[in-house]
């Protein structure tokens, strides 16, 4: 938008005057006219405030005078300057937030989104005593360490069931279980214990005479460990390193990670000196496999693929294909059953390699890595036992439950009331909790986390109380430094240090006016992986109310501690998305809630067809959410003033995004990635997220833009956004996702460019979606 493009506009909507009064019936008179004078009134306040605020865009903006504007608001007082003609921009529209709204079409069942009896825990240690760690089979001193130091007192369901099989056999298993149910350890619990039976005496001697009497990080790499992501290859490490450094432990057993994001030489060093268990992304392992020397995975006897699922969707078929025919022909150990029964081996060890997959979800894809990964395998699930992995069909349904504590919800709400509802819905929340909340946002994209998190950022209070944008307020101590609206020199401030992050991390942010006290964290795949490791373990580790705005790299497999809610603010691309996100609560019999936002319309559909199959959902009253969020005292409930509350925030946003062209760049392209990424919802559930049910105008003002959706150039596409109309804009989403339309948007996968892992994926992409994947896309699309 040009200098001068600041908009005129004397547009008050379509409603504002001409709003019909609704007839008032039965009663006493006197009561009827109270209602429609009452009614008249809010109509009335409503489209002042709006042409008020319409002819405050007129005098061209600089940081003083949107403390004009704030004055004319308040004041009431005049414009000082008169709209000229040629500062009126056709096109930008300020409309209504609470008319030409959609209407819901499922029947509301009142506000009962926070209530509701939570059921009994499904993923909790078991407190029937039926099992302890040492009934399971382990070590005494495991088993003691796990207790005494690590303070877990019983296993959890999937423990039971399989520990036994895993330390005693050496079949490959199939170990399914929910989210937070302890899978983890699951696996790791019977390598360790198996490693560790190798460090008792008396010293034997292996079958090919080899001295194993002392054990060193020598003697040989024993476990491979993969798993689709870099924070996730952290995590394990962390489990397994607070495994083996017990009293009177393994403390022989060197564990290690490989997953980028690091040089490869110091990778290849830490593997020269040697690693007993490593734990790897299947990109990087396969490049060091084809590369590094110094990996002798000859004699590996455990190979596990954790989040299966994951590995399948990021497109580590092929890679994990490879790996798997590498650790083959690489094997010394016998090849068959026949082989490994004249083996003397080593005692405690597996006799042959023993593969284990694991994931929270039975999908025809983790059936098709069970395919090439395992064989013979025991299917191993919490509640019923275990059977074999080949016996019978497993239906999707099956591999599909939440946690039974979880307390599931989500409320209808129309596109332009998004951004509103999401503050009404986090303020609420802050408000609520005593104690200090930890909150998961999940985005579609990277542009959206950026933007809403500069959003939340932004708006700090002033002393009246009043909710400002940052740079507004300080103009009103010093215009001087205060940043020029529209000048190319302007750069969003999360690419500056921010003076409030805490330990200098620009993705770290006070939230005040949500909380005194309250840190707001940002997370997803285009930013430097220094930056995502120390965000996670301040999010982690932090005692403050917290925040994380994220996109779906934070959906899985990560264990952030007592997080109580998960807002699901764009909806999940499929509906095993929706159980990994909301599977980051109610982790290990804790509480949790989970609310998902939902359009009007299509979206619906999603209630009965995904919410309810893996447990109940409740519906939010929509007029609750507001009134909760934006009710605080002095507000007047029966006059519905918390909806004018509700607007003047709404407009402080669409006027902090006007008055600077790298914020207002930054809100177009995140609604741009927005729609884009709404185009890549599953096959199966195209219907409910038809891009072309969407209104991309009522849209674009959730991302506090004004300008009409033909009218909005994306920033970086060289095209505007989503043809003539102002608002839907069905059929010209092509138009709209200019560079990335069918793309898949997940791309917070830990290889670099040029890694065999990345080159899989795209691969995956391009035959998914038959285009040309072209180099660079991921950041362009910046979806991750
Ligand atoms: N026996 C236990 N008792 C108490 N807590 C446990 C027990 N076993 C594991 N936990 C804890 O449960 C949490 C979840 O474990 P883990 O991350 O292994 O779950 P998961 O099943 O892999 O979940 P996801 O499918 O989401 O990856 C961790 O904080 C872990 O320490």
């Amino acid at each position: 938008m040009a200098d001068d493009g600041m908009v005129v506009n004397f547009d008050i909507g379509p409603d504002a005057f001409t709003a019909t009064i609704p007839k008032f019936k039965g009663g006493r008179w006197k009561d009827r006219l109270k209602a429609k004078r009452a009614v008249e009134h809010r109509a009335r306040k409503r489209a002042i405030e709006t042409a008020e605020f319409n002819i405050a865009q007129t005098i061209p903006i600089t940081a003083s005078e949107t403390t004009t504007t704030l004055k004319l608001k308040r004041g009431g007082g005049k414009p000082k300057q008169k709209p000229t003609p040629q500062a009126v921009k056709t096109g930008e529209f300020v409309s209504s937030l609470w008319t030409g709204n959609p209407e819901v079409k499922s029947a509301a069942t009142g506000d009962k989104g926070e209530g509701g009896e939570a059921n009994e825990p499904s993923n909790a240690p078991l407190a029937d005593g039926s099992a302890t760690f040492t009934t399971l089979g382990l070590s005494p001193i495991l088993a003691n360490h796990l207790t005494t130091k690590l303070g877990l007192e019983a296993p959890t369901a999937i423990q039971r069931s399989a520990i036994p099989d895993l330390i005693s056999t050496d079949s490959d298993a199939f170990i399914q279980a929910e989210t937070g149910s302890g899978k983890t350890l699951t696996y790791l619990l019977p390598i360790v214990n198996r490693i560790m039976s190798l460090s008792a005496p008396p010293p034997s001697t292996s079958q090919d005479g080899e001295s194993v009497a002392k054990r060193t990080r020598h003697s040989g790499l024993y476990a491979i460990i993969l798993a689709p992501t870099r924070e996730l290859c952290r995590q394990i490490s962390t489990v397994l390193s607070t495994l083996i450094h017990c009293k009177n432990g393994p403390h022989w057993i060197v564990p290690g990670a490989v997953s980028g994001g690091e040089k490869k030489k110091s990778e290849k060093a830490r593997l020269r000196k040697g690693i007993n268990i490593l734990v790897a992304t299947p990109g990087r392992l396969l490049d060091h496999l084809q590369n590094t020397e110094s990996l002798d995975v000859s004699r590996a006897r455990w190979v596990v693929l954790d989040e299966g699922d994951r590995l399948m969707e990021l497109g580590f078929e092929e890679t994990i294909g490879s790996i798997l025919g590498i650790l083959e022909k690489k094997s010394k150990l016998p090849k068959n059953v026949e082989e490994a029964a004249g083996w003397k081996g080593e005692a405690g060890l597996p006799r042959r390699r023993v593969s284990m997959l694991c994931s929270a979800t039975m999908k025809a894809n983790v059936q098709r890595l069970g395919d090439i990964s395992l064989k013979e395998a025991l299917y191993i699930k919490a509640e019923k036992g275990h059977e074999e992995a080949g016996g019978g069909s497993k239906s999707e349904e099956e591999g599909f439950q939440a946690p039974a504590q979880l307390k599931q919800s989500y409320v209808v709400i129309p596109a332009k009331l998004r951004l509103v509802g999401l503050n009404a819905l986090l303020k609420r929340a802050f408000i609520r909790q005593a104690a200090s909340p930890k909150i998961i946002v999940f985005f579609s994209c990277s542009d959206s986390v950026d933007f809403h998190f500069q959003v939340f950022s932004h708006l700090l209070e002033d002393d009246s109380g009043t909710k400002l944008p940052k740079h507004a307020k300080s103009s009103q101590s010093s215009e001087k430094d205060s940043p020029k609206p529209h000048s190319k020199e302007t750069k969003p401030d999360a690419e500056k240090p921010a003076k409030q992050a805490p330990q200098n991390n620009p993705a770290i942010i006070k939230a005040p006016h949500l909380h005194p006290t309250a840190l707001l964290h940002k997370l997803h795949g285009s930013l430097p992986q220094p930056i995502r490791t120390s965000t996670l373990h301040s999010f982690a580790h932090t005692t403050s109310p917290s925040l994380l705005f994220c996109t779906d790299v934070a959906a899985r497999g990560l264990d952030l501690p007592n997080v109580d809610q998960i807002i699901q603010f764009d909806p999940p691309f499929s509906r095993d998305d929706h159980l990994h996100r909301i599977g980051r609560t109610a982790r290990a019999g804790r509480a949790g809630r989970a609310m998902m936002f939902l359009l009007p319309g299509p979206e619906e559909g999603y209630v009965d067809a995904v919410l309810k199959k893996c447990g109940s959902a409740i519906r939010a009253n929509v007029d609750e959410v507001f009134k909760k969020g934006f009710g605080e005292e002095g507000v007047n409930q029966k006059k519905r003033e918390w909806e004018d509350k509700a607007t003047e925030w709404q407009l402080e946003v669409e006027r902090w995004v006007l008055a600077d062209k790298s914020v207002m760049d930054l809100a177009k392209k995140a609604w741009g990635s927005h729609i884009r990424a709404y185009t890549t919802h599953v096959a199966g559930e195209k219907g409910m997220f038809n891009h072309k049910a969407l209104h991309y105008g009522h849209l674009a003002k959730s991302f506090g833009i004004r300008d009409a959706p033909g009218d909005i150039r994306v920033p970086g596409s060289g095209r505007s956004g989503g043809g003539k109309g102002r608002g839907n804009t069905a059929g010209s989403a092509a138009t709209a996702a200019p560079a990335g339309v069918g793309a898949k948007r997940s791309l917070d996968s830990e290889d670099q460019p040029g890694d065999p892992g990345l080159e899989a994926v795209r691969k995956m992409r391009k035959v998914a979606f038959g285009m040309q994947m072209k180099k660079g896309m991921a950041s362009e699309f910046n979806i991750g």
